[in-house]
């Protein structure tokens, strides 16, 4: 008897904390809650300025999301126009501590497939699902994990989410080409030196010889992205027309940062 009248009481108990938190969160979403930005206005926030990627994956010395959103706010005060950031949980503290767009995207791997950046509709969902405004997702022709056609997974999240931007991260003009016809809002050059076709590459060589092209292919705004390591490098991809820069790992990876101090010193020994 006394055991009924404890669980009856811890129901009451946690339907009432049940309650309070939805009314809660209705309350936020009414009054304090995120405002719904227009496509447009994000676009137009992030044009000719620093998107500043903050990542620390499982096997690097900085995973944790709490550090990732500490980095975004580091970059906020230096004048950061958005943030790109991996997985659910980076993204949902990150947009907790910095008012500022943010790319998300979730990598993961599959035996069957070297595609890795939100590579799949499942990836896609999760990270729509956290209200970013920007997903990016692998944006190459190469084979998708469960045979996944790029185009169902772009048909399927423009009909969930409409007000959701669409970044392709791709490696070849082809790509390019193809995210186009797909109607990617934005291209980005993320994946250039990163897959077979282009390993090795880099997309600052012979003064961005092939970010010229990259350019001349789009017809929708291109994002500099994968090794703008400079402050100089930035500026020139600006300055040859692309609608922002984003740069990771000389900003928010400290192990390459230090490595390349090391490096300097050991050449001059
Ligand atoms: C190829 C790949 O996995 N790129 C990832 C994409 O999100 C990140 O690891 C990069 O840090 C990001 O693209 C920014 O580039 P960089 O760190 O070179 O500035």
């Amino acid at each position: 008897m006394l055991d009924e009248i404890i669980i009856i009481r811890l129901d009451l108990v946690a339907s009432k904390i049940y309650l309070n938190w939805q009314i809660g969160s209705q309350l936020k979403n009414l009054f304090g809650g995120k405002k719904m930005v227009k496509k447009e206005d994000i676009s137009k926030q992030l044009k000719g300025g620093l998107v500043v990627s903050c990542q620390a994956l499982e096997n690097e010395p900085l995973h944790s999301s709490f550090i990732m959103a500490r980095m975004a706010r580091a970059a906020k005060e230096a004048g950061a126009v958005g943030i790109r950031a991996n997985s659910v949980v980076d993204v949902q503290a990150i947009m907790d501590t910095v008012e500022l767009p943010v790319i998300g995207i979730i990598k993961s791997v599959y035996e069957e497939s070297d595609v890795f950046i939100t590579p799949t509709l499942k990836e896609v969902r999760q990270i729509a699902a956290t209200g970013v405004p920007i997903i990016a997702m692998d944006g190459t022709q190469r084979r998708r994990p469960k045979d996944e056609k790029l185009e169902e997974i772009v048909k399927i999240i423009r009909e969930e989410y409409p007000e959701t931007l669409l970044m392709a991260d791709t490696a070849t003009l082809k790509d390019i080409s193809y995210a186009n016809s797909l109607g990617f809002d934005f291209i980005g050059t993320t994946l250039y030196g990163y897959t077979e076709e282009t390993k090795g590459e880099n997309i600052a060589k012979n003064d961005f010889e092939q970010m010229k092209e990259v350019l001349k292919t789009a017809t929708v705004p291109v994002i500099a992205e994968g090794k703008i390591d400079t402050p100089e490098k930035a500026k020139e991809a600006l300055a040859l027309g692309c609608h922002c820069i984003v740069s990771g790992g000389a900003i928010t990876r400290p192990q390459e940062i230090a490595k390349r101090f090391v490096n300097a010193l050991q050449e001059e020994a």
